[in-house]
């Protein structure tokens, strides 16, 4: 399994990251939800570089020209709510990709204790096409794992990319742990090292859906 931690390089995208998490400047959800959007586009980029590709002779005004263009059959599948502006970012790059989406929320049962619900499901056939599951937030990972359980109804990928903005230590090892170890990368900006009772990230950056739309009642 392939790990890559984008704060390990130092970049534009660290940038806001820092916005993102910044108490003084994440209430500006416009600003919020670009940022999230932005580093979805930086994402995309560089995961382009690990597609298939193959050279096509492509017709200019004034003669052929060789280039080198990807074959990967991309699904970009996201987790609502706050996977929203993620999704839209690594679309906005990968703009032939077809969509997946995916409910999940936490079904609080107490104040601390909750069960992931997932009751909706919008997907193409994902049989032997490259997956990529986009979630800003993996605190404890359940909401991929039963995302991505959700998208195996729908075929088997050959390649799966787990893309995440913050990641917990915790979760990026459970996701290790329980996905196809030879066909899986897990992308992230950060890995932040703990999750809090209440299983938010921290430090984090507090809730992201809320962030990017509003509390929810
Ligand atoms: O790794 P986990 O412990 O499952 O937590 C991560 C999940 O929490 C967030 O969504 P949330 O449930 O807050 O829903 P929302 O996007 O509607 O706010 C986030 O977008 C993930 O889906
Ligand atoms: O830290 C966390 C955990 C789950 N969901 C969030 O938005 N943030
Ligand atoms: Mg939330």
């Amino acid at each position: 399994m392939k790990i890559i931690d984008f704060s390990e390089t130092n970049s534009i995208l660290n940038q806001y990251v820092s916005e993102i998490r910044n108490i003084e400047v994440q209430n500006d959800r416009l600003r919020f939800r670009r940022n999230i959007e932005r580093i979805g586009e930086i994402m995309a980029y560089e995961m382009s570089k690990t597609f298939a590709y193959s050279v096509k002779e492509i017709q200019t005004p004034l003669g052929i020209s060789p280039v080198s263009t990807p074959d990967s059959q991309l699904v970009i599948s996201t987790i609502l709510r706050a996977g929203l502006p993620f999704h839209q970012g690594f679309l906005s790059y990968f703009d032939n990709a077809e969509n997946a989406f995916v409910s999940a929320y936490r079904k609080y049962k107490d104040t601390l204790k909750f069960d992931i619900h997932i009751e909706y499901i919008a997907s193409p056939r994902i049989d032997g096409k490259t997956l990529i599951i986009t979630d800003p937030m993996l605190a404890t990972g359940s909401s991929m794992e039963l995302s991505y359980q959700a998208m195996l109804t729908k075929g088997h990928p050959a390649e799966i990319h787990v893309a995440s903005i913050i990641a917990s230590r915790q979760a990026v090892e459970y996701i290790a742990s329980i996905f196809p170890e030879d066909k899986t990368t897990i992308w992230c900006a950060a890995i932040d090292p703990e999750i809090n009772e209440h299983s938010y990230i921290v430090p984090g950056l507090g809730d992201a859906g809320d962030l990017a739309y509003g509390e929810k009642e």
